[in-house]
């Protein structure tokens, strides 16, 4: 099937402004199914004019000198420390068994503002926006505390905090981190390009996303979003060996475009999409889906997108939420070769795929144990990253 035969997968647009009971259960029945779902942009919470600033910001960021960006290299102290700080071209491998070269991408990761303190040292413009910066972050997190809220009714945990204090960034670190991406206009698909005709072009590899929730922002005609559809009945579909996560061997999955906005006509703002990560996946034994995803050239041209990657509190363990929506998940088949699974801290929800997450996060054999949310976003950025110990 040719990119422009592919159908959107139906990603519901759900409005949250008044959190019902109702509407709790459809972000889960998203959640639960697609893992992906789009929030219609109340125009307040996260204001259009921030997001339109925000893109102007992170092209003029982009286009500033390489010299400029790279002293504040990535993990490097003037940027800040670990997972901070700019990504040059190919310096992130999002699926390393199934590329051989980074992703053709660049991108800056900015911190979340510390309580009564000041962000990670940047580098112009992107320091002379701190006020827009902070904003953004700040509505950003305030959105997915609305979300995880919505979540914990709908999956009937008894203390109606259980996330959002696990995700309250005033009682400690998380490894919650702002993106800016960047995919420039390198080579295009065509017959004169090395690679086989058939091959698709992958400008962000097949991966989950390693949080509790990412929202994702992307510009109208900039196209590329993909994500794998889900099996429809087994979990160990399309493969549970170690090979690439990028081809999909069943015709029951198959890559599907995402929209930038799937309403054109009845929505003036963009949705904003939000998709479930390997965390909340993991504390509700899979029945959350984490789904993967990609991004293809789809034409070739230059690309931005924003994202916030919403993590719990380094502290918080990834055991089974309470609660007898998940304990009752935990008892079916899915639910219980999930538990096995993590229990030997192998995949954390990526589907049914089992060696290749081992990979993935970092980790050869592991021993039954609770990680905690630290633990487990150091052993992905470790793989992402191709760091040492
Ligand atoms: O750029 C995009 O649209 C998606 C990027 C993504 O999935 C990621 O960085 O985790
Ligand atoms: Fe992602």
């Amino acid at each position: 099937m040719s990119q422009t035969e592919l159908e959107d997968v139906g990603i519901p647009v759900i409005d949250i402004s008044n959190p019902s009971a109702d509407v709790a259960q459809q972000v889960l029945h998203a959640a639960s199914t697609h893992g992906f779902l789009f929030i219609k942009n109340d125009g307040v919470t996260i204001p259009p004019q921030d997001i339109d600033d925000m893109f102007d910001l992170s092209q003029q960021f982009f286009q500033s000198p390489k010299e400029q960006k790279s002293e504040y290299a990535i993990h490097s102290d003037k940027a800040g420390g670990k997972n901070r700080g700019w990504v040059t071209m190919q310096g992130e491998a999002l699926d390393p068994d199934g590329q051989k070269q980074g992703d053709p991408k660049e991108a800056f990761n900015i911190a979340p503002p510390p309580p009564n303190g000041s962000l990670q040292p940047l580098p112009t413009p992107l320091s002379s926006q701190t006020p827009l910066i902070s904003r953004f972050q700040t509505s950003c997190h305030t959105l997915c505390t609305r979300i995880l809220t919505l979540l914990g009714t709908a999956l009937a945990i008894p203390d109606p905090t259980y996330f959002t204090t696990r995700h309250d960034q005033s009682l400690g670190t998380s490894g919650s981190i702002f993106r800016l991406l960047y995919y420039p206009k390198t080579h295009s698909p065509s017959p004169s390009s090395t690679s086989p005709q058939n091959e698709t072009q992958i400008r962000a590899g097949a991966h989950s996303d390693y949080g509790s929730l990412t929202l994702l922002f992307r510009l109208p005609g900039q196209p590329g979003l993909e994500l794998l559809s889900p099996a429809p009945s087994t979990s160990h579909s399309p493969s549970s060996s170690s090979s690439s996560s990028s081809s999909p061997t069943t015709s029951s999955r198959s890559w599907t475009p995402v929209p930038v906005n799937s309403s054109p006509s009845t929505l003036a703002h963009p949705p904003i999409l939000v998709n479930i990560g390997d965390i909340l996946s993991f504390w509700t034994c899979g029945l959350l889906k984490s789904t993967l995803h990609r991004v293809t050239f789809s034409g070739g041209s230059e690309r931005y997108s924003i994202a916030y990657f919403c993590h719990p509190l380094d502290d918080a363990r990834l055991e089974a939420v309470p609660g007898r929506r998940v304990a009752a998940y935990g008892e079916t088949g899915l639910g219980r070769e999930e538990m096995g699974r993590q229990r030997g801290n192998v995949g954390l929800g990526i589907n049914g795929e089992g060696e290749g997450d081992r990979k993935r996060d970092g980790e050869g054999d592991g021993e039954a144990k609770v990680l905690t949310a630290g633990e487990h976003l150091g052993r992905r950025l470790k793989v992402t990253y191709g760091l040492d110990d």
